[in-house]
């Protein structure tokens, strides 16, 4: 009958504070969602929008007030957290600060023999590239360092699910990004089923397989990265990711991206067939690379400060200058 089915969410709501003569508020509104066996998922959406009820629903922390969970087949419904076969990861990792790294990382493995147990512990290190860290006291860990090793401990018992939630929201940016590469690198290499929930759009396009977008409870669309970023479901889904102004385009509107702007030098001078606008410079900056200039400029639905690039010469602040769609850099959504 095929092989191992992974996590089922079907209709799933989660209520809060509802209590005789009040409604409360319903945090998860009738979401469904699979999320096969070695795929890693991750639930985007700004702060609020449920991702955390959802997550916590799928972990048992938190009843389900309608529809179902089933992992591989069967119901989790009234299987409590510690017999679901899960490991959880939040974003202040909670390691026990008396134990020692291999003492935190071999923590659910205290059923094991000792010479499994330790060689399971230095495999993992290994893994998350703390090899030689074992006698290490936690306190003594720097951010990135504690965040490995709480991913090394919800590994060590081969759950049959991970649920990661923000695990690197209280990290510096720079390591965020480097830390959502290894985590991509030891999920997949562990062969690990999860879910990862973030509020980051680039976090996610790292991390996951697939992204599945939230918002005010609901699923908005589920996708891989390429396909949601080329193809946004909604003009919400666009403006979440970080597509900048929308523009009325034939076959519905024109989501302008990040690098959906181009400046050119001198005032605008309508050439008949290219879409341009005249624009102020209010500021320049050079990014990875290219340099981003930030515009006042009006596309048609009144003025707006968006960030266009320059190919050639960066011109000045205050510069009077046009701005030319590049359709490269812009996705179409439906009106
Ligand atoms: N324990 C609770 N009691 C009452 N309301 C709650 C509780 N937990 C969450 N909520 C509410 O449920 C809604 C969804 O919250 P949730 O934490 O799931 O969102 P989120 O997308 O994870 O946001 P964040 O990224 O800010 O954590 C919010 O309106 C929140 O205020």
């Amino acid at each position: 009958m095929g092989g191992p089915r992974g996590l089922e969410v079907r209709d799933v709501v989660v209520r809060y504070g509802q209590r005789r003569g009040r409604t409360g508020t319903t945090a998860v509104d009738g979401v469904s969602l699979d999320v096969a066996a070695g795929e890693v998922l991750a639930l985007l959406g700004p702060s609020g929008c449920g991702k955390s009820s959802l997550l916590r629903a799928v972990a048992g922390l938190e009843p389900v007030a309608g529809g179902a969970v089933t992992f591989d087949g069967s119901d989790l419904d009234g299987v409590p957290v510690h017999r679901r076969g899960f490991g959880l990861l939040f974003q202040d990792g909670q390691l026990f600060p008396h134990r020692d790294v291999a003492g935190n990382v071999g923590y659910g493995l205290a059923d094991r023999p000792r010479a499994e147990r330790t060689e399971r512990v230095t495999e993992l290190l290994s893994l998350v590239g703390l090899d030689g860290f074992g006698a290490r006291p936690v306190a003594e860990l720097s951010g990135g360092e504690k965040q490995r090793v709480a991913l090394a401990r919800s590994l060590a018992p081969r759950p049959r699910l991970l649920l990661l939630d923000e695990p690197l929201s209280a990290l510096d940016r720079g390591l965020r990004e480097r830390l959502a590469v290894e985590i991509r690198a030891v999920l997949h290499a562990t062969g690990t089923t999860a879910v990862f929930v973030t509020h980051d759009h680039d976090e996610a396009f790292t991390v996951a397989d697939r992204v599945a977008v939230m918002s005010a409870g609901r699923l908005l669309q589920v996708a891989p990265p390429e396909e949601l970023w080329r193809a946004p479901a909604s003009r919400t889904v666009a403006e979440f990711l970080g597509y900048q102004a929308f523009v009325p385009a034939p076959d519905g509107l024109l989501a302008v991206g990040p690098a959906g702007l181009r400046v050119e030098p001198g005032a605008a001078i309508d050439d008949g067939g290219e879409q341009r606008w005249p624009a102020v410079v209010v500021a320049t900056t050079f990014r990875r690379g290219r340099s981003e200039v930030t515009v006042d400029v009006d596309l048609g639905a009144g003025e707006q400060r968006l960030v266009a690039l320059a190919d050639g010469s960066v011109p000045a602040v205050d510069d009077k200058v046009a701005v030319v769609l590049d359709r490269r850099g812009c996705a179409v959504v439906p009106a």
